[in-house]
């Protein structure tokens, strides 16, 4: 399991000190998530039963270090940064993540992209960008000038149609007053329902390159949980007329089936036959038999020569060192280890 796949964090960086506490999604009883903050075991009588943080009680709370020789040691063992960069490294490694979101396209069409009729067809994905562009990016800019926040929520410039955001707030800061509260809730609630998906601006780009067509095949070798799987359904949705399938899609794979549950919950968002999850060893992934232009399988039978299905578009997004997850979880800084030449927590 990758260390983003492990737990969903965010974490807020104390004022002068640079400490990094760190906030923790825990499911409830009624699979509702809430926030809390990981204690000192001597702090057990002052908790919020909401859950809730202030700066008074922020002092209560156990910082993570970002500090770990071992760490040091590994790294520059690997030889991967230079003595010169070392510095920068490290410091970027201690920054939080900036938060961003992608708004699910579903039904946008190319034609009426050109004559700006968008309504019908794409009512929700117009309707929060309106949304995000008429009242979050000015009743957020209010709450950022003691910040020096320029820009509270902006569209990130090289993602197509708008349809891409980058947020400066964290969780934490988004539970901070009312305002940012119902940004929170609203970011919550579109993300559950499928009309935005909460993902790292630099994930958003792979699916980006692929240059997906609405009629494509498209693999994805490492899918789990599934971002780009979703991104890549939203691509080969864009163009599709509202009530009518795509004629493309996607396979999704991942070698564990754990992570392939949390592919199938991400996944469901999205409403869509045009997905097939599978569970194979990227490296063995079988042949798969199918006709592209749709025959029947009573069709397939009576000509068992049917061709070996063949991708337009493969992505295989290969486990990574998860070293940047240490943004969005610093305590793993405190935490990980090497065993036997790997990294892991
Ligand atoms: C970087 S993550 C993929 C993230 C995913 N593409 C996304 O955007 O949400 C890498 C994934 O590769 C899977 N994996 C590792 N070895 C694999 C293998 N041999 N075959 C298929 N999947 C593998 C892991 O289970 C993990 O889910």
């Amino acid at each position: 399991m990758t260390l983003g796949g492990k737990i969903r964090q965010s974490a807020i960086e104390d004022g002068g000190r640079g400490d990094i506490y760190l906030t923790e999604s825990v499911r409830c009883g009624g699979g509702a998530r809430e926030n809390v903050w990981k204690r000192s075991k001597s702090d057990s009588t002052s908790s919020d039963p909401n859950g809730n943080s202030n700066s008074e009680n922020k002092t209560h709370w156990k910082p993570f270090s970002t500090q770990n020789s071992a760490f040091d040691e590994y790294y520059k063992e690997q030889g991967i940064v230079t003595a010169e960069e070392w510095d920068t490294f490290i410091e970027v490694l201690r920054t939080p993540l900036p938060a961003a979101f992608r708004i699910n396209p579903k039904g946008l069409q190319e034609d009426q992209k050109e004559s700006g009729i968008f309504e019908v067809c794409s009512q929700f994905c117009e309707d929060i960008k309106s949304q995000l562009e008429n009242d979050f990016m000015n009743s957020l800019k209010a709450e950022t000038t003691d910040g020096g926040e320029v820009e509270a929520i902006r569209p990130l410039p090289w993602y197509p149609d708008n349809l891409a955001w980058h947020s400066n707030f964290s969780r934490m800061q988004l539970r901070k007053n009312q305002t940012l509260e119902r940004f929170h809730e609203f970011l919550k609630l579109e993300n559950e329902i499928g009309n935005i998906t909460r993902q790292e601006a630099v994930s958003m780009v792979p699916p980006l390159f692929l240059d997906v067509c609405p009629d494509h095949f498209v693999l994805d070798m490492c899918a789990a949980p599934g971002s780009k799987t979703f991104q890549l359904l939203e691509i080969i949705y864009q163009s599709t007329k509202p009530g009518s399938l795509p004629d493309g899609m996607v396979m999704a794979n991942d070698l564990d089936v754990q992570r392939c549950n949390l592919l199938i919950h991400q996944t469901k968002r999205m409403c869509t036959a045009n997905l097939i999850v599978t569970n194979n060893e990227a490296q063995h992934f079988p042949g798969c038999r199918a006709d592209k232009n749709g025959s029947k399988a009573s069709e397939m039978e009576i000509e068992p020569q049917i061709s070996q299905l063949l991708f337009d578009r493969v992505l295989c997004d290969v486990p990574c060192s998860g070293d940047g997850t240490l943004r969005k979880a610093p305590r793993y800084v405190e935490e990980m280890e090497s065993r036997d030449g790997q990294w892991a927590p």
